[in-house]
């Protein structure tokens, strides 16, 4: 198959808002490709290669000027064995090696085929929006259900590896995907509750009342003596954090996989705030805070896969094997004994309880309704799309934030407001820093970013605005935090916004 038919169907994928309609181009794109091309073709359009990162950087991209090749010829062979080529250069002279085989591969290049080059090495194409739309689209050109790819997309973080199995196994290859020791699991996620009164009825008091403690997600996982340590977006801190290591080589079992929440604490025993925590998953993370985990979760205990296991029954388990690293939890609570709970949460600095049926399965990668937050403060993470100069006391520094919600149906993120409140110094000197790392393009006022940068904005609603392209806005938005542990693919959608818009709105899109 050429590239070109792949650009172009990357073009038309980005260029519709509906979800049937991408599906429909990437199915037809699917059914064209040869078994062997269908790994490759699914990690391109979401961005992705199947060699990982091969360490090509933007500059280097930047300064590519190479005249494109007048007709398409590039093959989605020539593609793969040519960043295989790149993925193994390495040791000295290597820059140069880089960039000679990226000028060939240019060459050759029409010029939507270099510009697509261009997005895809410097990690623009990346759109973790996108798949959901290409498992939808991978289950039905191989011609089976959507369920078995997607649990299988979940359990590896997989995407292109479980689309070539649906492709040349069917169901029996994707079945073969299976909770793996040291290969971490999309985190199960939480959906707000109406109060807590609603989310007990909800579930008839079968439920787990837990903290929710306002740390990073960890995910553990241990076979004999080695153990490794995911954060939420399945990237593998182990070597940050020694003490979390020891810790569950301390546990008394041979294998196990727990899922929890980590932070670092004062003097006092209250949470320190979650840049202290997040700082500790840096590569050159400072050592002086302790990292604790609350674990609320069990997975795998030596052998048993317990995913398909009731949350009771996880809880239990769970309790054999870390009982005294638990969770602050209380079990089928009343309404004033969940109350007495929440007050306890937020009274030691948390930021409120989790809400959980005791019936419900883990959903890897799913935020459902079996997981419910209760937390009295509303906020929104949304992806940062540029930031303007400051004026006055802030000349100089990188002030105030563009702020876009995400797509649902994976277009660019929707802008939604602008916010300079909230930001300390510290973070105005962090923005200036970090930023231009993430420039897409600038103008005298704005330095405009590649959708990368997640936030987590306080707001006290959101309103009609004819002015942003979503029609809301938001009202009175602060930063709060920086959250490195999302991906612009996790940021809040703008429907998610718009749900914000007082009852009684009547705007089209509500009905
Ligand atoms: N007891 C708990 N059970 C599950 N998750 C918990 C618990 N305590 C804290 N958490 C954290 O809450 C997150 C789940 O909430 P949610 O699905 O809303 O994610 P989120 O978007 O990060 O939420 P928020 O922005 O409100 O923190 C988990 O990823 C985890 O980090």
């Amino acid at each position: 198959m050429l590239l070109h038919t792949v650009v172009e169907t990357s073009r038309s994928v980005a260029s519709t808002r509906s979800r049937k309609a991408k599906i429909t181009e990437l199915r037809a794109l699917l059914e064209r490709a040869a078994p062997h091309e269908v790994e490759p073709v699914v990690a391109w359009l979401s961005g992705e290669m199947t060699q990982g990162r091969i360490g090509v950087g933007y500059r280097t991209l930047a300064g590519l000027d190479v005249a494109p090749a007048p007709r398409p010829s590039l093959t989605v062979d020539d593609l793969s064995s040519a960043l295989d080529r790149l993925a193994g250069v390495s040791g000295a002279g290597s820059t140069a090696a880089r960039r000679s085989l990226l000028g060939d591969l240019f060459a050759a290049a029409t010029g939507d085929e270099q510009r697509f080059l261009v997005a895809l090495l410097g990690g623009e194409l990346r759109q973790g929006a996108l798949e959901g739309v290409m498992t939808d689209a991978v289950a039905a050109a191989a011609g089976l259900p959507v369920e078995p790819v997607r649990r299988a997309v979940m359990l590896s973080g997989r995407l292109a590896q479980a689309a070539a199995a649906a492709f040349t196994g069917g169901v029996d290859a994707l079945a073969a995907f299976r909770l793996e020791l040291g290969r971490p699991v999309r985190p199960m996620l939480a959906s707000p509750a109406d109060s807590l009164d609603a989310a007990l009825t909800e579930f008839d008091g079968a439920v787990s009342v837990e903290y929710k403690l306002d740390g990073a997600r960890i995910q553990v996982h241990r076979r004999d003596e080695d153990v490794w340590v995911f954060t939420r977006t399945l990237r593998d801190i182990t070597s940050s954090v020694p003490e979390l290591v020891e810790l569950v080589r301390n546990l008394p079992c041979r294998s196990v996989v727990l899922d929890g929440e980590t932070l670092a604490l004062t003097d006092a025993g209250r949470p320190r705030p979650f840049q202290e925590t997040m700082s500790r998953f840096g590569a050159r993370s400072e050592r002086d805070l302790l990292l604790h985990p609350y674990f609320f979760d069990c997975l795998h205990l030596d052998g048993d896969d317990l995913l398909d296991a009731p949350l009771s029954t996880r809880l239990d388990r769970l309790d054999g094997v870390a009982g005294p690293h638990r969770i602050p939890t209380v079990f089928a609570p009343d309404l004033d004994g969940a109350e007495a709970h929440l007050g306890a949460a937020l009274g030691s600095g948390h930021e409120g309880v989790m809400v959980k049926s005791l019936a419900s399965t883990y959903t890897a990668g799913r935020r459902g309704r079996a997981w419910q937050k209760v937390k009295p403060e509303h906020t929104l993470d949304l992806v940062v799309l540029g930031a303007e100069w400051g004026y006055g006391r802030r000349t100089g520094y990188l002030s105030n934030l563009r702020l876009g919600a995400r797509d649902p149906d994976g277009g660019p993120p929707i802008m939604v407001g602008k916010t300079f409140k909230g930001l300390t110094d510290a973070v105005l000197r962090w923005q200036t820093e970090e930023f231009p790392r993430h420039e897409s393009h600038r103008d005298a006022q704005t330095v405009y970013l590649r959708p990368e940068i997640v936030v987590e904005i306080e707001l006290d609603g959101v309103q009609v605005s004819p002015r942003y392209p979503g029609g809301v806005a938001l009202r009175f938005a602060r930063v709060l935090r920086y959250r490195p542990d999302k991906s612009a693919a996790e940021a809040d959608t703008i429907d998610a916004v718009r749900a914000l818009l007082p009852a009684g709105d009547g705007l089209p899109w509500k009905g």
